[in-house]
């Protein structure tokens, strides 16, 4: 049985891994993810971005009175990976990002097979035991005039999917794209209590086992 320092900072623990928050940004090759990664943490658009290697960014931030270690997982396109297998990300995020280009159809259907992906039945080993957060986003908004997927599509496979939805241009919309991750944190963030509370909580597991142990005790005397 725990004493009640090693069961203070079994808590602790639980606590502080409660504040991490694992975000994998997915999505057709260029459309986007590296500019809206790197909007989001620098406030920055830079134009071209190596896309030869995958990075994990690290961010401390305060949302809803919490101390956040965000971690940004932005791969790199690996046309020869095999497309959606996308296993080591299921168990890794907590949420994803999923990014297509609205000037690109194929984008389109391609963030729609990672969304099916990502909702297929989870498998019992799998982070996801409430449902993943999901926000798919349609980058390039500033490219309206060559649009090739309608804002209602979007708005649909993501209804149709328990996912968020926006639109937006990490070329043009600082500040929406800044939105857009505090959105999607904030639903981990959510999905985070309710995992919490459909486990029974450390202290009443604690407070069942002394009732077990003290409770039949008394009575047998
Ligand atoms: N017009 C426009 N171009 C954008 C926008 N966001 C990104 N781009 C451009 O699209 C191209 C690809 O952007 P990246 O951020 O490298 O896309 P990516 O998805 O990380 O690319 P890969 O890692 O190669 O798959 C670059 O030339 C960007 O400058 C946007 O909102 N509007």
């Amino acid at each position: 049985m725990l004493d009640s320092s090693q069961y203070s900072s079994r808590r602790q623990e639980q606590k502080d891994k409660m504040n991490d928050v694992k975000l994998a940004v997915l999505g057709g090759e260029g459309t986007g993810k590296s500019a809206l990664t790197v909007r989001f943490l620098t406030k920055r658009f830079i134009g071209e971005y190596a896309s030869n290697f995958e990075s994990i960014y690290s961010k401390h931030l305060y949302l809803e009175g919490k101390q956040l270690n965000l971690e940004i997982y932005d791969p790199c396109s690996q046309p020869q990976k095999a497309k959606f297998s996308l296993t080591s990300e299921l168990h890794w995020a907590d949420g994803f990002v999923i990014v297509y280009d609205i000037s690109d159809r194929s984008s389109f259907a391609f963030a729609k097979a990672l969304i099916y992906r990502i909702r297929e039945p989870q498998t019992s080993h799998c982070k996801r035991a409430v449902g993943s957060a999901v926000l798919l986003v349609g980058n390039k908004r500033d490219l309206c005039h060559v649009r090739e997927v309608g804002w209602e599509e979007g708005q649909k496979l993501a209804l149709d999917n328990q996912c968020q939805f926006c639109e937006l241009s990490a070329a043009d919309q600082s500040l929406e794209v800044q939105m857009m991750f505090t959105r999607i944190i904030k639903d981990i963030l959510t999905n985070f209590k309710l995992k919490e509370k459909r486990r029974p909580s450390g202290s009443k597991s604690m407070a069942k086992l002394i009732n077990n142990v003290f409770g039949k005790r008394r009575k047998s005397v």
